[in-house]
């Protein structure tokens, strides 16, 4: 902590500062060094510990980097990943039975590396979050030391759930694990062209394990999807095993740094132990064993490993929200276009109306995000060992909230890194500003952990469902208690638009409403008859995209809102710093209101919505003198941000820095020659 606050002062009288530094820094009313240690105190301190050595790696990597050869960036990745453990177990007391003990703290804590190397913690979640994460919540005694070899990373793993013909129906996938009672062995077939596993992280190059997505056919009889431990090269040759043909996906749009593979299994034979049998085994008799004996409920067991995934995929979308942000801020504070009138001095276009329009709500709620998704990294630790135990409900709750999260926050985390980008102008088309690897993480979050739209439709039923228990006198989930078992009467807004807490009220009726306006479509529909009538799955089909989706995206406003007035109450003491908080936060939701306006049109009239943009634009106005030294309060270390987002707030010395420093930036091309032969 001491190094903290004096990273604070050495942030706040920066050494020699820019005179944009010392102007945007002079004009806050908040309690910064208040406001700064709360935000950092979200995270760990190994989360830190992580930032700081990877910095250390990286100290001398110059600009240019990008441009490195597919492999060269691949040898790196792996360099970086091996170095950070071996300094956690060396330096920081790490030990094997910590990092089984604390799998999702530790996970966590590693996304300090992405930022700085999205290929890096992307390595790092597949081996540990997929690969680890499934032996330890799936396996059993017999697995034991895989987990310890994972965790020291002896073997390194990856996590083989995708194939050619199936991602998001898992259930679906084609490769087959054949029982032979006789030499009591699995046999891996990939029988299909589609059956191929593809898209698998670690796979291409790197790793000696794969945990692998497989129907269990005994008897002939398909038992469903099991999950496999699978031994794919020999350690000592680092060769594929006979009958396992693995080749690499080819260029990406980004994440290089990353060895995406492909497997084919041939008659590939693993011993029967290698079953992940937590749930489900062939006893010896060659019978098979479930304690979990409905076949779609056990799949959900083999699932529940993945919702640690998406709180990963979600809170990082928060962070590179915010890293874009602050850096459109940090270099709109500085860059400066057109004088107002003749004569005068240009403005600097973070004082345009419009520019801070554009930028400072996507800030407030990249902010939201971020304070949200540290909450639920708390929760998850604090319950991930309840989400395979079947009495408890923690794994549906899980499922709801990671779901729901994962998918609204890539989204919104995809729309602020392109709007960030585009407030830089020319600027932030330039790799030497970062926006290159943060766009290539954004996008792809989108996708993987559970592509959003099929994600988002899971937590459209478990909100229904949650109703549907409610009618029934069942108990509903916490945090469905705005639910009520009567339609909302109509509800007039008297509240101010101003205070976060009457917008939660707001938020919640609406909550309530889109869930029963989802309910009465159902059953409107249910009672059609003859040519109009539907299938269930039809009428579900029906109203995704315009009623169930937007209900779950109201029920994630209302909830991150819960979580942020929980936060604000770490300021009750600091009347100052939670009024700028508390304002971020409103204009965050009243933006929302603009962009849902069609849901809130029974409580608000035209004069309210009229009203709300007049306050986002008063809003804005208020925060810009504050917004500079908010991006400070946020923990990420300045190596992260490209030129024009570091904090010394001095991009063009920085830009010309990182330009001139570029390999190549001053040769002659070899072929030059050709230039001077036209013919014409
Ligand atoms: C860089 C990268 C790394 C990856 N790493 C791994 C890994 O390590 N291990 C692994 O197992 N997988 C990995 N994946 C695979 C990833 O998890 C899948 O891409 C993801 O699950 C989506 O599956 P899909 O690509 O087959 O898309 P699909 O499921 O085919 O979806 C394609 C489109 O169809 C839509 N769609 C699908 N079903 C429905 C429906 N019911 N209703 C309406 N629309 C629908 C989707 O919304 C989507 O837009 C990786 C992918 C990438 C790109």
């Amino acid at each position: 902590m001491e190094s903290f606050l004096n990273r604070i002062q050495t942030v706040k009288s920066h050494l020699s500062p820019s005179e944009d530094y010392r102007r945007e820094t002079s004009t806050y009313s908040f309690d910064f060094e208040k406001v700064a240690t709360e935000v950092r105190s979200l995270r760990p301190e190994l989360f830190y510990k992580v930032q700081e050595i990877v910095e250390k790696v990286y100290e001398g990597r110059g600009p240019g980097h990008h441009m490195l050869e597919k492999n060269e960036l691949r040898l790196e990745t792996n360099k970086l990943i091996l170095n950070t453990i071996n300094h956690l177990f060396e330096k920081e007391g790490i030990n094997e039975e910590w990092i089984i003990e604390n799998l999702d703290q530790f996970m966590r804590c590693l996304m300090g590396t992405g930022p700085a190397n999205a290929s890096a913690s992307t390595k790092y979640s597949v081996h540990y979050f997929l690969y680890a994460k499934s032996i330890k919540n799936l396996g059993t005694k017999r697995h034991e030391d895989y987990l310890l070899r994972a965790a020291n990373l002896t073997d390194l793993g990856a996590f083989g759930m995708t194939e050619l013909g199936h991602g998001s129906n898992v259930q679906s996938v084609e490769t087959t694990a054949h029982y032979d009672h006789e030499t009591r062995s699995f046999i891996l077939n990939s029988p299909t062209d589609t059956s191929i596993k593809f898209w698998i992280g670690n796979l291409a190059k790197t790793c000696s394990m794969l945990v692998t997505f497989a129907q269990l056919i005994l008897n002939g009889q398909n038992k469903g999807v099991h999950v496999f431990l699978v031994p794919v090269r020999d350690k000592a040759t680092h060769e594929p095993f006979e009958g396992c043909i693995i080749g690499d996906c080819g260029d990406k749009l980004g994440l290089q740094g990353i060895d995406n593979g492909w497997i084919k299994f041939t008659n590939y034979s693993i011993d029967k132990d290698m079953l992940l049998n937590r749930f489900c085994d062939v006893n010896d008799e060659g019978e098979y064993i479930s304690s979990i004996p409905k076949e779609s409920k056990r799949f959900a067991y083999h699932m529940a490993a993945l919702s640690g995934g998406r709180v990963l995929a979600a809170s990082n979308a928060a962070d590179i929200g915010c890293i874009s942000a602050i850096t459109a801020l940090r270099y709109s504070a500085c860059r400066k276009q057109f004088a107002r009138k003749k004569g005068e001095e240009e403005s600097q276009i973070l004082d345009y109306p419009l520019h801070q329009a554009r930028i400072i709500p996507l800030f407030a709620r990249s902010f939201v995000e971020m304070v949200t998704m540290q909450g639920v990294w708390d929760e998850y630790s604090l319950m991930s060992h309840q989400l395979l135990d079947p009495a408890n409900k923690a794994g549906e709750y899980f499922h709801l909230v990671s779901s729901a999260l994962k998918a609204v926050v890539t989204w919104n985390c995809y729309e602020t890194w392109k709007e960030s980008r585009l407030a830089c102008g020319g600027f932030g088309f330039s790799h030497l500003n970062n926006f290159g690897e943060l766009g290539n993480t954004s996008d792809v979050n989108q996708t993987w952990e559970g592509e959003n739209f099929v994600l988002i439709q899971q937590a459209c039923k478990i909100l229904l469902k949650n109703f549907a228990n409610m009618i029934r006198g069942k108990k509903t989930m916490k945090t469905c208690d705005f639910l009520t078992p009567d339609a909302p009467d109509n509800y007039k807004f008297e509240g101010s638009l101003l205070d976060l807490k009457d917008l939660f009220k707001l938020y919640s009726h609406h909550a309530n409403k889109c869930v029963h306006e989802s309910i009465a479509k159902i059953q409107i529909d249910s009672m059609k008859e003859g040519d109009a009538r539907l299938s269930r799955k039809e009428i579900w089909e029906k109203h995704l995209f315009y009623t169930f989706i937007p209900m779950v995206k109201i029920y994630l406003s209302r909830y991150t809102m819960e979580a942020y007035l929980n936060f604000l109450k770490k300021f009750n003491d600091s009347p100052e710093s939670k009024e700028v908080l508390t304002k971020l936060a409103v204009l965050n939701y009243l933006n929302e209101i603009i962009k849902f306006e069609g849901i809130f049109r029974e409580s608000l009239t035209k004069e309210n919505i009229d009203e709300i943009k007049e306050h986002c634009i008063a809003l804005c106005k208020e925060l810009r003198p504050e917004m500079i030294a908010l991006t400070l309060t946020i923990p990420f270390g300045d190596k992260i941000f490209g030129a024009i987002g570091k904090s010394s707030m001095e991009p063009y010395s920085e830009f010309m820095k990182g330009v001139v420093n570029t390999p190549g930036c001053f040769d002659k091309p070899k072929e030059w020659k050709y230039l001077y032969q036209s013919k014409i």
